[in-house]
């Protein structure tokens, strides 16, 4: 217990002692006493709740278990599948119709619609990357991705390939065309984009090579800086901001005729910043990281010092973009997303604060923490005081109502008016999808956002399901009908319950962060569904992910949908499995060693380095974004062909141990890592191979537990303490 100090009669971590009171709380009208006695306070009173909520989850999916053992798959008895839901509680009543309250919310939540970023805010360098992605190069992310074709003279050389630069001038002059067209020709003709200045009133002049034109929305021009060669002239259209840069003396610019040397486009409108599936934070050090990275973004002070293209950079949060107003005055536009915390759900505990003895929800300690942190806002994030936190991995209204809870017992001990903190309900399991209207209701005065995390939700779909039968594979569970209905039911309750234009409805992670044609062809269907948002993996996707806003009015898209009739739980019911099953021996294998590959190419950074979130090659060698949630369906899916004999035990072991040969090929490069091949013994190994052998066993099938131990027992290792 040298480690650690006694606050409020917790036993607390040193290194959060001094984070707590010599970087958290000085500046801030909050003393010390009184934030150590909130939290203790708030452990007093909630850490029993947390507990009971955790025994309920277990409590119901042994009879959903039991159920399955009896009747087998729903498809056998869906009345009886819905009586026993109801009976255990696990279906509640639904609320009559009621609208949402919540109050001071920032326009990029309530009606702006375009990109959600998540960023890892444990690494200090892409959380202000992130922070930045307020605006980005749309000739970069054209460019420097496959959104235009890689094949043949377009292929990009090891200097400037200039017909891949005309490809992508051609293309933004495609995306000018569309959001802001002009009254004769297209924006590929232009000759001349000019400003002209006339008492105190700015007009926007562009010659093409047919002759004048102007916009044919004249109110989409509402900024500029600078004059004739060297000018920056900004747009709008749906509410976002698109810029067109001139300048002729610019490598590109000078090619262009008029001397179009960029589009910065406005992208991610929000970011939030993760706490939670992907990051590995398992200790008090490692939490103090993540709080740290988050208060410097709150105080706007962050800043990050690393080696790039061999220079050394120090990277910074961007300040507004002051242009000069149409009628005069200044035009200020946000330069930095508008940053939202994911803290973690209920599950896991954390020993970087004892009460008597025994650690404390690790949720309660992030909710106390980065409200604490987000009192340095003054302003510079959310206009209004909005403290903006997303709660993952929520089951039912009932959990919902105590991160509600939770949330006022922090305002209450933090001084700050009620309902300050609001609430992104994730909806990833699928007790809430299933009474997704009651868990809005209970959080009907805090809610910013619901949002479809697929991802965990299949992780969800096969765990509760795990008796029930044999799943399919994995891509082919997100071609079923739970899936769709689950996507649609999302959307149309988040209507019924009054989010247009108040909160966002919002969309699931892009997970093929270097695929960006696909991303562009298929994401799309998130504006067009009604979502006001969808997530992004980087920068780059948001820029381009921000074209389908402008491509798509969200709000008309979501009065098309307001009538809508809502798929009915039998459609959210239907599970992925499949009796009888009809594999053959080489699909088998090859899904399994695909789950394996994916499943040891996350862990084994995990676990040796502490990185939470990784581009692992599939199979096919196609880059995923790999985080806990995605490890979580791949653990739960080769879980249960073990349960359901598809596979055995020793064959499982053996194609992890074949994978790993892979991973540890796939990793050469990298002096930090440590081979897995040479050692099936080491911790990452071990790890990795439990989560499919014991990953019927986990609590829903999480990852946390069994990535937290093994992380801690290398750290213990490395510490010397092992
Ligand atoms: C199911 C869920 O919960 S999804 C939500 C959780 N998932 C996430 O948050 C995913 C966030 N994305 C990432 O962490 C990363 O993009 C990864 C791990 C997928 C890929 O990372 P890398 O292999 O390093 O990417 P890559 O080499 O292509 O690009 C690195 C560059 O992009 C930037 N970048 C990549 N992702 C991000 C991001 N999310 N935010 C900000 N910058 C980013 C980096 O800062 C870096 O640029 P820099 O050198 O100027 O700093
Ligand atoms: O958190 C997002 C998800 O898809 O899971
Ligand atoms: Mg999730």
């Amino acid at each position: 217990m040298t480690d650690y100090l006694t606050r409020s009669g917790l036993s607390v971590h040193k290194l959060l002692v001094d984070f707590v009171e010599t970087e958290a709380l000085p500046g801030l009208s909050v003393s010390a006493e009184q934030f150590w006695d909130g939290l203790a306070g708030l452990v007093r009173e909630r850490m029993p709740t947390n507990v009971k909520l955790l025994a309920r989850r277990d409590d119901i999916q042994s009879r959903i278990d039991e159920w399955h053992h009896k009747y087998g798959p729903v498809a056998n008895n869906p009345q009886g599948y819905e009586f026993l839901l109801k009976e255990i509680g696990y279906l509640v009543p639904e609320p009559g119709d009621f609208t949402i309250e919540t109050e001071g919310l920032d326009p990029e939540i309530s009606s702006i619609c375009g990109p959600q970023l998540v960023v890892p805010v444990s690494n200090a360098r892409y959380a202000l990357n992130a922070a930045n992605a307020r605006w980005g190069s749309l000739y970069d992310a054209l460019y420097g991705t496959d959104a235009i074709s890689r094949d043949g003279e377009l292929a990009p050389s090891q200097g400037y390939n200039a017909a891949r630069g005309a490809a992508v001038v051609r293309r933004a002059a495609e995306f000018l065309d569309a959001a802001f067209p002009l009254t004769s020709g297209s924006h590929a003709d232009v000759t001349a984009y000019v400003v002209a200045e006339q008492g105190g009133v700015a007009s926007f002049i562009i010659d093409t090579k047919a002759g004048p034109a102007t916009l044919k929305d004249r109110d989409a021009f509402v900024g500029y800086a600078g004059q004739g060669d060297k000018a920056e002239i900004v747009l709008r259209h749906n509410g976002l901001h698109a810029v067109l840069v001139i300048d002729k003396a610019s490598t590109i610019g000078a090619t262009h005729a008029a001397g179009l040397s960029d589009v910065i486009v406005e992208a991610a409108l929000t970011t939030i910043q993760d706490c939670e599936d992907s990051v590995a934070a398992v200790d008090a050090e490692d939490k103090v990281g993540v709080y740290r990275n988050w208060l410097g973004l709150m105080q706007g002070n962050l800043e990050d010092t690393f080696e790039k293209g061999g220079k050394t950079v120090t990277r910074r949060l961007k300040a507004d973009r002051v242009y000069k107003g149409v009628n005069g005055g200044d035009l200020v536009l946000k330069g930095r997303s508008l940053l939202l915390v994911r803290n973690v759900g209920h599950l896991m505990t954390t020993d970087a604060v004892l009460l008597d003895g025994k650690p404390i929800g690790e949720g309660l300690m992030d909710a106390a923490l980065t409200a604490l942190c987000a009192l340095h806002d003054t302003g510079g994030n959310a206009r209004h005081g909005a403290i903006y936190v997303v709660k993952p991995k929520m089951h039912g209204p009932e959990e919902v109502a105590f991160a509600c809870a939770i949330f006022a017992s922090v305002e209450a001990f933090l001084g700050l008016k009620r309902n300050t903190i609001k609430i992104g309900i994730m909806d990833e399991e699928r007790r809430t999808s299933a009474n997704l209207k009651a868990a809005i209701y209970e959080a009907r005065q805090r809610v910013f956002f619901i949002n479809t995390g697929f991802l965990d939700r299949t992780g969800d779909e096969i765990h509760t399901s795990m008796e029930a039968g044999a799943v399919l594979r994995k891509d082919e569970i997100k071609s079923e009908r739970w899936i769709s209905s689950y996507e649609d039911r999302n959307v149309l309750i988040g209507l019924s319950c009054g989010f247009s234009g108040r909160a966002q409805i919002g969309k699931g992670m892009w997970a093929r962060p270097d695929d960006m044609a696909a991303m562009l062809e298929a994401k799309i269907g998130h504006p067009n569904s009604g979502a006001n948002t969808a997530w992004v993996p980087s920068p780059t996707a948001a820029v381009l992910h921000a074209l389908h806003y402008h491509q798509v009015d969200v709000f008309e898209a979501q009065k098309r949908r307001h009538n809508q009739a809502l798929p009915g739980l039998s459609e959210l019911f239907s599970m992925p499995v499949q009796v009888p099953y009809s594999l053959s021996r080489e699909e088998i294998t090859r899904e399994l060693e695909n789950n394996a590959q994916g499943i040891l190419g996350y862990v084994v950074r995990w676990v040796q380095q502490g990185v939470g979130c990784s581009k692992v090659p599939d199979i096919d060698n196609v880059g995923l974004m790999e985080d806990r949630a995605t490890c979580r369906i791949s653990s739960q899916a080769v879980a249960n062909w073990l349960r359901h004999g598809l596979v055995s035990r020793d064959e499982v072991t053996s194609v992890f141990e074949r994978m790993a040969a892979v991973v540890d090929e796939q990793n050469a490069g990298d002096p930090l890592y440590r081979p897995m091949a040479e050692n099936f013994q080491s911790v990452a190994f071990q790890a990795a191979l439990d989560l499919a052998l014991h990953g019927a066993d986990q609590p829903s099938g999480y990852t946390e537990p069994l990535l937290h131990a093994a992380r801690r027992k290398v750290k213990a290792r490395e510490a010397g303490k092992l």
